[in-house]
């Protein structure tokens, strides 16, 4: 049963950025990386929208990776899956255990690691060609500023990436919109938490560009988007 009402802004920023990177095309497997959070919970109702508006027919299905090994309940994540008719798939891992026994330095970047290993293996063996993230423009934004002030730089996530050990296309196509939105939609539409809890807290080199990019767009609220439009010039140019 259907009971999303998505806002404009989001089916418009989803719809122009799939079109502008051909991120999706006739015939596609879209496998979604769900992790209960808002924005991919946000993307996978975006993609059934556009599944059902576009002339482009694709298949959708969605996968958890549950780095809590199994202790996860993922119930209320295939409640809300089956009210879009989506399959999903849940599948543990136990990345926050391996993190503990490493005594890893850095378990943000580790887990977004194996998450991303275990979703792109699994890609490939049951015949997806794409998956889908819920990256969005903050993210892109953000990344860029780290990797220019911390590793000298000029790299940020891309829209599409291709992956060639798996033969597998990373797309994101809430790329072109301001977490603001996100956020605005998820709490207009009600939309709960449904992901597991991580116990290493935030990435906190991430979290701390993040605020200063805050206050940046208060002095200049269209920042994001002008962002978004040098990006599109350069490191996103087609
Ligand atoms: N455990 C997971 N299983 C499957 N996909 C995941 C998982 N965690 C994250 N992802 C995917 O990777 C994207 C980026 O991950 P990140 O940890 O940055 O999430 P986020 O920005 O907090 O987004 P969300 O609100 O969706 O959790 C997510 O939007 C989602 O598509």
């Amino acid at each position: 049963m259907w009971m999303f009402d998505l806002p404009e802004k989001i089916k418009r920023g989803v719809g122009e950025a799939v079109c502008a990177y051909s991120m999706i095309e006739e015939g596609d497997n879209v496998l979604v990386g769900l992790s209960g959070g808002k924005d991919s919970s946000l993307l996978l109702i975006a993609l059934k929208h556009l599944q059902r508006v576009s002339p482009i027919r694709f298949n959708i299905e969605a996968m958890i990776v549950d780095p809590t090994g199994g202790q996860f309940d993922p119930a209320g994540l295939k409640e809300f899956c089956e009210s879009l008719d989506v399959p999903f798939t849940h599948y543990a891992y136990p990345i926050f255990e391996i993190i503990k026994i490493r005594r890893e330095k850095s378990p943000c970047s580790f887990c977004a690691n194996m998450r991303r290993g275990i979703l792109s293996g699994i890609a490939k063996d049951r015949g997806f060609r794409k998956i889908a993230l819920g990256h969005h423009l903050t993210d892109a934004t953000v990344t860029l500023m780290l990797n220019i002030f911390f590793s000298g730089r000029l790299h940020t996530l891309q829209p599409k990436t291709w992956q060639s050990r798996t033969q597998t296309w990373v797309i994101r196509p809430l790329i072109f919109l301001p977490e603001e939105t996100l956020i605005s939609a998820a709490s207009e539409m009600d939309l709960p938490e449904r992901g597991p809890k991580c116990p290493y807290g935030d990435d906190t080199k991430r979290k701390r560009i993040n605020e200063i990019l805050k206050n940046i767009l208060e002095e200049a609220p269209q920042g994001e988007y002008s962002t978004l439009r040098a990006l599109r010039k350069t490191l996103w140019a087609t």
